[in-house]
């Protein structure tokens, strides 16, 4: 079984509701099982124009599906969620990105492992931290309590999953 990080984000549609059932979803897939999952942070949009503050958090899901195969099944949930891509840096119902997946790194057209943003979004790494450990080490070497250290925590605010 692999060991892989996701991160979940919403700022439409209810992004409580959003993440919770995300959360039961991911926990559907074949061969896979949620076996933590963070505390859901509550911060402003990161990005350019006016939006809904979002809510993040982070699960950790063993699986046996491949990096591609979990991809394809994540972004069929963020559709069956009502997830429109219309704007890149737009509002959305539900993102759901691989952040890691062991300690594989990948670089196709598709998908890119480590999240190419997690080492700036502390809507990432810290509800990352909270389910693992500072010394998590990503694929190129960079231990997770070196990254949160230098990035700060703001106004991010925890709260209930
Ligand atoms: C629009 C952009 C970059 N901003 C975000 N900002 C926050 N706070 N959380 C997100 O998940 C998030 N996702 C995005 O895609």
């Amino acid at each position: 079984m692999s060991r892989a990080f996701i991160a979940l984000g919403s700022n439409l549609g209810e992004p409580l509701d959003q993440l919770q059932r995300a959360a039961a979803s991911i926990d559907q897939l074949s061969d896979s099982a949620v076996i933590q999952i963070s505390s859901a942070y509550r911060s402003s949009a990161v990005g350019p124009g006016e939006q809904p503050d979002y809510l993040n958090a982070v699960l950790l899901l063993e699986t046996t599906l491949t990096p591609m195969a979990l991809l394809t099944a994540l972004q069929e949930i963020e559709s069956a969620q009502g997830r429109e891509r219309n704007l890149r840096w737009g509002a959305r119902t539900l993102d759901l990105d691989i952040l890691l997946y062991d300690q594989q790194a990948v670089d196709s057209l598709h998908l890119t492992i480590p999240h190419p943003r997690m080492k700036e979004r502390n809507f990432v790494l810290y509800p990352l931290l909270e389910i693992s450990q500072p010394k998590l080490m990503l694929p190129d070497g960079a231990e997770l309590g070196t990254l949160v250290a230098a990035c700060p925590l703001g106004k991010l605010q925890k709260t209930t999953f």
